[in-house]
């Protein structure tokens, strides 16, 4: 599990770093709170997203399904900024379905970790792979990353748009347009 003592150390050692009187009264508590903070945010990586994932319900009809704008806040693991925007996610069943709470709970599981916008767009569309061994999978992350707004070459409003395809969604290129139509 998260080590809260080591990061509590780590922060008021950053906190010296900057130059900061880590016994003013603002930050006194800083140490702590970010401890509990960073529960919350990476403990994504003590979850496993097949628990989510393993109550199905049988369908007859195999059509696409898709959850769209599927809000999502992570962590860039070169500079521990924040990157967020919409997850949507699209399959084709093979019989089986999952509840649509499930898809967005699968986006969490993976977004609260130190990341790469590429690697949660794959780990998102693999972990649905296997568990519904669906006919398809694609998901797609539209994002601003904030070390590319805050900081560096600033430019804000500038979004990162990955799409990852599995299966059918590979083979078979109408199936991406229908997406894109229904996306619209
Ligand atoms: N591929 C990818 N790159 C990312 C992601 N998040 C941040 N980055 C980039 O990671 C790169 C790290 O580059 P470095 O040159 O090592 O670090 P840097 O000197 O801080 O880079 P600058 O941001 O250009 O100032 C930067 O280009 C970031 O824009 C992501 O999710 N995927
Ligand atoms: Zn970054």
């Amino acid at each position: 599990m998260i080590d809260q003592e080591k990061i509590k150390q780590a922060v008021r050692l950053l906190l010296e770093g900057i130059g900061e009187d880590v016994n003013r009264e603002g930050l006194a508590e800083t140490p702590d709170r970010i401890a509990r903070m960073y529960e919350e945010l990476y403990g994504g990586m003590y979850e496993d997203a097949q628990e989510h994932l393993k109550k199905t319900f049988h369908v007859d009809d195999n059509e696409m399904v898709i959850e769209k704008d599927i809000t999502f806040y992570s962590t860039c693991e070169h500079h521990l900024l924040p990157f967020y925007g919409k997850a949507h996610i699209a399959y084709i069943p093979d019989g089986k379905v999952v509840g649509l709470s499930k898809l967005a709970r699968t986006v969490e599981v993976f977004a609260r970790r130190l990341q790469l916008q590429e690697q949660l767009t794959g780990q998102i569309a693999d972990a649905l792979m296997e568990s519904l061994r669906p006919k398809g999978v694609l998901v797609m992350i539209e994002a601003e990353h904030m070390c590319m707004t805050m900081r560096g070459i600033k430019k804000p409003g500038s979004q990162t748009v990955t799409v990852v395809k599995r299966g059918a969604f590979l083979e078979n290129k109408e199936l991406t347009d229908q997406f894109f139509q229904m996306m619209r």
